[in-house]
């Protein structure tokens, strides 16, 4: 444990501190040293926050004073080990600036400074011994064989721990019992720090001694997590954009970026997040009218050279108009954020709904394979191809009807089969095709639509595993398992889509036409379809919060994009 500090030490400083005070200079701190510690560690345990105790700090002019005494005494590391277990800023940044010592030397159970920090939990500590220390080492290892980030998993701490794998930390390190900070995550039930870490790519097969991966350490909401990133969309990163490819846009572009803005949506509530953006309610602030604003961070995107999926979804939803699309309205932009205006679906998307509903019916999930259907067809007509077709990507509009939302790994100009290569989809929900990297085309979205209706009726993809190298094997080559209680006709179009070679599976000729054409659709009839003639299960009403989401939360900086500006983003509809 990290609790153990020299008792000495600690009346040193508090001595020194009094000193200061006694110059007047300073605001009024514990003189007690038992308290002081005490009210150091119960007031300032939470990441981030100034604590009670940094209220307490010395004003920076007695901090000079304070350090020559701590020189002169010769107690540089005493003295910040006490700095760093008492939170305070700094007197931390001040020795580690005039003094240099060694942020590496352990203390107790072999602990460095930054597991001490960790462990507590405080963030800007951390960055302190990181910043300004020489050589801090991110993955020391205490007698536990435990590192930083283990001790801030273990504890919960979700930005020290965001901190410590973005500065190095390595995430696959074991401890003495073999536990990754994924499974100290997990065992903590933590299932926000397990699904942030799932996105850092950790080794999910790991064993601890006890032969457990972190998934089985975690309850059901950390098993949940899990499940959800295997669902989650990844993407290669995308080639770079030439200039002249930048200002492209295959739709109205406006200039006056004024005339659409932030200022002009109040933003109500969040409504899903996905790898990419977050999507919230907004009510546009003239009309009152509700929309789903699309939020993607620029420095996420160009970092992983993703604009030119954000740009693909932004032209093809410009000029994208079908009942099974969801409508864009408006695109603009700020410094740091790109927003895309959507028509708001209260229904949510029907992963939610398999949640919680686990399976539709045959009859329901008809209803929607054939909304999608003519939204694909109408796609494919155009040569572009969805490539990520799931239920988190099927929203449900006010009546209950079925439209393709997020078309960020959309790809335009696909005329056969093989053309698109680029390795992009969802673990779960990936097409053989796009496995072998053998290039990849329309025919990948009916294996989808088969990989959705499956999990419609079944409650689960098809090949489904937790384990993601199991799960990518049996996509390729597992055995297609389908309860004998669906109709033959719905197990014959799942095997029809589900087939493997591109080349023959159903729709590989004639596109969407033999889809609908295949004896499950039989009486269907296709004109009304498209005129949202069929009865989907209805949407119950929801009453939208009075109260918004404080602006600045969501839009950060307000400032219009200048230096980074992504041309051809802004977008009105007609
Ligand atoms: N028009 C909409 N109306 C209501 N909810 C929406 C709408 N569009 C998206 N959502 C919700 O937001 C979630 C995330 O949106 P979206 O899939 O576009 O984000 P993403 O970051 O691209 O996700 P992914 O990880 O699938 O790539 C959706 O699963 C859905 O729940």
């Amino acid at each position: 444990m990290l609790t153990h500090y020299p008792s000495a030490l600690i009346k040193q400083i508090s001595l020194t501190e009094e000193e200061t005070k006694s110059s007047s200079k300073m605001d009024s701190i514990a003189v007690d040293s038992e308290e002081y510690l005490g009210d150091s560690l119960c007031g300032s345990i939470s990441e981030g926050r100034d604590s009670i105790l940094i209220q307490k700090v010395p004003h920076l002019e007695c901090l000079q004073g304070l350090n020559q005494v701590l020189l002169s005494s010769n107690t540089i590391l005493d003295s910040l080990l006490k700095a760093v277990t008492s939170n305070n800023l700094e007197l931390c940044k001040s020795i580690l600036t005039s003094s240099h010592p060694d942020t590496n030397t352990k203390f107790e159970s072999n602990n460095t400074l930054l597991h001490l920090a960790a462990n507590f939990g405080y963030l800007k500590i951390c960055e302190i011994l990181l910043d300004y220390g020489e050589d801090t080492d991110i993955n020391a290892q205490n007698s536990e064989l435990s590192t930083p980030l283990h001790q801030a998993s273990s504890q919960g701490h979700l930005q020290v721990s965001q901190l410590l794998v973005r500065s190095g930390s390595d995430l696959n390190k074991k401890n003495i019992h073999g536990n990754t900070a994924l499974h100290l995550a997990a065992t903590s039930g933590n299932s926000t720090l397990v699904s942030w870490l799932l996105t850092r790519n950790p080794d999910i097969t790991l064993k601890n001694l006890d032969g457990k991966t972190a998934e089985e350490c975690g309850n059901d909401s950390v098993k949940k997590a899990f499940e959800r990133y295997l669902k989650r969309t990844i993407v290669s990163s995308g080639p770079s954009l030439s200039n002249s490819q930048k200002i492209i846009s295959r739709s109205k572009t406006v200039n006056n970026c004024e005339k659409i803005a932030p200022k002009c949506f109040l933003v109500l509530k969040e409504l899903g997040k996905g790898s990419f953006g977050e999507v919230f309610l907004v009510s546009k602030q003239d009309t009152n009218q509700l929309f789903a604003m699309k939020v993607l961070q620029k420095d996420k995107i160009i970092n992983q050279n993703l604009i030119k999926y954000a740009l693909t979804e932004r032209n093809v939803l410009s000029y994208m108009k079908h009942p099974f699309i969801v409508t864009l309205n408006f695109a603009f932009q700020t410094a740091d954020k790109l927003f895309l205006i959507l028509n708001f679906c209260p229904g949510g998307d029907l992963g939610r709904h398999l949640s919680i509903e686990k399976s539709f019916t045959e009859y329901r999930a008809r209803i929607y394979l054939c909304e999608i259907i003519l939204a694909l067809e109408e796609l494919h007509k155009h040569n572009i191809i969805f490539r990520d077709l799931k239920p988190d990507n099927i929203v449900l509009d006010e009546d209950g009807h079925a439209l393709l939302t997020d078309f960020g790994l959309s790809k335009e100009k696909v005329f056969d089969n093989y053309q698109a290569r680029s390795f992009c989809g969802s673990l779960a929900y990936l097409a053989p095709e796009v496995i072998r990297r053998q290039g990849h085309g329309k025919a990948v979205d009916w294996y989808l639509l088969g990989v959705v209706f499956y999990e419609m009726v079944i409650g689960k993809p098809p090949y489904f595993s937790m384990d993601k190298n199991e799960l990518i094997n049996n996509i390729q080559r597992g055995k297609l398992k389908i309860p004998s209680s669906l109709s033959s006709e719905a197990k014959e179009l799942i095997i029809d889509l589900l087939q493997r070679d591109p080349a023959k599976r159903l729709g590989a000729v004639r596109d969407a036409e033999e889809i609908k054409q295949h004896r499950f659709f039989k009486g269907i009839d296709w004109d009304s379809v498209y005129r949202r003639e069929l009865c989907p299960p209805k949407i119950p009403k929801i009453n939208p919060p009075k109260t918004g989401i404080p602006a600045e939360d969501i839009y950060g900086n307000f400032y219009p994009a200048d230096s980074n500006r992504i041309l051809g983003w802004t977008f009105i509809s007609d």
